[in-house]
């Protein structure tokens, strides 16, 4: 495998007595196309907040681009080029597309009040920089159209390129993705798949968990498969779908 963006080694989480995720190691290699699946309660999400820093794990580690990030707060861990989709915030819906963009870029120099009285000049060349970046997200998205329309009237494949360009606007070097493909149309899908593999091409590494089995297999060069809180079987789409014990955790045996 190419080098490891992401390397999780060993995580362990359990609410109460009950255990969710019992010694999960993986990694996901830069630059690739990675997906997550398992059933419903498997663990992928609470995964995802260990990993993205929103929740502590009880035991294990945490390595992006070869270094620990598992103490790491998610602002730090973003800054090291570590980005995820969020829905829009509801309180960004009356703001236009283009502001939910610009809004998402980190380290405004502005919101430093000195920087306001001493280096105005600073604060002008990067709102510039942020406004040419977001420009650029709304070409590639294809999001120009609805640019000055506000968020909340967007469909929901819109949205959801709207929240792949706001990870863009960190310039993240891997972007984690939740269910890009939930509540969109199919053809929204297949733009959603292509601009993906576009980004992928130009460098960055997506880890994608997804329910659309058939859309994510066709998108990923590798699949993570976790049941009950254990990793069952990593591979190519095509190798992984026909394991038999994949089949019987994740399609109760019927797929
Ligand atoms: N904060 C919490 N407190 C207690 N239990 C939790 C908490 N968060 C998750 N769980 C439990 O952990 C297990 C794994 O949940 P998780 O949401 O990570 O699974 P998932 O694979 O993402 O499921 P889905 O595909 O349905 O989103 C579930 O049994 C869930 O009820």
């Amino acid at each position: 495998m190419a080098e490891a963006s992401l390397c999780v080694q060993g995580i362990r989480k359990h609410f109460g007595g009950v255990s969710v995720l019992e010694d999960v190691s993986f990694a996901a290699p830069a630059g690739g196309l990675s997906g997550m699946i398992g059933p419903n309660g498997a663990g992928k999400s609470t995964l995802f907040a260990i990993v993205t820093g929103f929740q502590a794990g009880d035991g294990g580690s945490v390595l992006f681009k070869g270094q620990d990030v598992t103490a790491l707060p998610t602002v730090q861990r973003v800054r090291l080029g570590m980005a995820r989709t969020f829905q829009v915030p509801r309180e960004f819906g009356s703001l236009t597309v283009r502001e939910n963009l610009m809004a998402a870029a980190p380290g405004q120099a502005g919101e430093k009040l000195r920087n306001v009285f001493f280096r105005p000049g600073w604060i002008r060349a990067e709102e510039a920089a942020i406004a040419a970046a977001a420009e650029e997200w709304l070409a590639f998205l294809n999001l120009e159209r609805v640019a000055d329309a506000p968020a909340s009237s967007l469909s929901g494949g819109q949205r959801k390129l709207l929240e792949l360009g706001r990870a863009l606007m960190v310039r993240p070097a891997m972007i984690l993705l939740d269910e890009p493909f939930a509540g969109v149309n199919p053809v929204l899908v297949g733009e959603i798949s292509e601009r993906i593999r576009e980004l992928s091409a130009k460098g960055i590494g997506f880890l994608i968990v997804e329910h659309n089995l058939a859309a994510l297999s066709r998108l990923v060069d590798r699949l993570f498969v976790l049941d009950r809180g254990r990793l069952l079987a990593e591979g190519a789409p095509a190798e992984v779908l026909a394991d038999a014990a994949v089949r019987e955790a994740y399609m109760g045996g019927s797929a």
